[in-house]
C-alpha cells in the first residue's frame, strides 16, 4: 500500500496537465497523484482522454517538462526511450505485439531497456504458463488473451516501477478477463504501483485502492474506490 510518507514526493504525479492534438485541446489540467505500491484506475467514457493521459506520462504525446514528475523528477516531454528507463511501461490499447517475432521474441523486447528487478523469462512463464508452452509460436498465432498476457509480460520485462495498463480487458471474455485480472496479485505482491485505465467500472473499482474518473479531459471524480456509489460513478462518468 502507499508506503511514501507525508514529506516524500509521490512516486508519479501530473500537476494541471493539458494535452493536444494540433489545435485541440484534450487534457485541461490533470492533477494525479500515485503512491509507491498502490493501484490506481482511471475510468471514464469513450473519448473521456485516459488513453491521452497515458501518452503524456510515456512521451508518446508532448507535455510539459514540470507537467509530470516521476520519482520527484520532471519528465514530461522527455522521449518515450528514456522514459521506459526512468522507469514507466506501458500496456497498450490493443497489445501492439510484433506479429513477425514468435512469443519469446515479443517478451525478449520488453527488456531492451531493463531495469534490475526480479521480472525475467522465467518468472513469467511461471505467471502466464500458456506463454511459456507457446514461447516459439508467432505472437499472431496467439488468442485475444494470450495477447494480452504477452503485451503484460513484455512491459514487466523491463522491471518498471510504474506499470500503466491501458484497457486490459478490451474485446476479451469474461472468463478470460477473470483469468489476466488473477494474475495482478502476483504482479502487486512485491510492491509494483499500476495504473489501470478501464472502461469496465466494476472491475476497476474491485482491483484499485483509489480511482480518478475523466470526463471530456478533465477529472469528474477521484477517492478511494469503494467509496462512491454506483450514481457518483455513473454521475461522474457520463455528466449530468
Ligand atoms: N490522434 C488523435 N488526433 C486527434 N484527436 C485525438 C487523437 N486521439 C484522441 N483524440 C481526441 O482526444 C480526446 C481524448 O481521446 P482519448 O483516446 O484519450 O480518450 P479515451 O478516454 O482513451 O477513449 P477510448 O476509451 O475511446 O480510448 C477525444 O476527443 C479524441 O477524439
Amino acid at each position: 500500500m502507499a508506503a511514501t510518507g507525508a514529506n516524500q514526493s509521490p512516486l508519479l504525479c501530473t500537476h494541471a496537465l493539458e494535452a493536444f492534438y494540433g489545435d485541440a485541446q484534450a487534457l485541461f489540467g490533470i492533477d494525479f497523484t500515485l503512491e509507491q505500491g498502490e493501484v490506481v484506475a482511471i475510468i471514464g467514457a469513450n473519448g473521456a482522454g485516459k488513453s491521452t493521459f497515458l501518452k503524456c506520462l510515456t512521451g508518446l504525446l508532448r507535455a510539459p517538462r514540470e507537467a509530470v514528475r516521476l520519482a520527484g523528477e520532471a519528465v514530461g516531454g522527455l522521449p518515450p526511450g528514456e522514459i521506459v528507463r526512468r522507469g514507466l511501461a506501458l500496456v497498450p490499447e490493443g497489445r501492439r505485439l510484433f506479429p513477425s517475432l514468435s512469443v519469446q521474441e515479443n517478451l525478449l523486447m520488453g527488456s531492451c531497456s531493463r531495469r534490475s528487478g526480479p521480472w525475467d523469462l522465467q518468472r513469467l512463464y511461471r505467471l502466464f504458463p500458456v506463454l511459456q508452452d507457446k514461447r516459439h509460436a508467432p505472437a499472431t498465432s496467439l488468442s485475444g488473451g494470450q495477447q494480452q498476457m504477452a503485451a503484460l509480460g513484455r512491459a514487466l520485462m523491463s522491471n518498471p516501477r510504474v506499470l500503466l495498463c491501458d484497457e486490459l480487458s478490451l474485446g476479451l471474455a469474461p472468463i478470460v478477463i477473470g483469468e489476466i485480472y488473477r494474475a495482478l496479485p502476483q504482479v502487486t505482491a512485491e510492491g509494483m504501483t499500476v495504473v489501470i485505465v478501464e472502461q469496465d467500472v466494476g472491475l476497476a473499482q474491485r482491483v484499485s485502492r483509489r480511482l480518478y474518473c475523466l470526463q471530456e479531459g478533465r477529472v469528474s471524480l477521484q477517492g478511494r474506490s469503494d467509496s462512491f456509489t454506483r450514481e457518483q460513478v455513473s454521475q461522474a462518468y457520463f455528466g449530468a
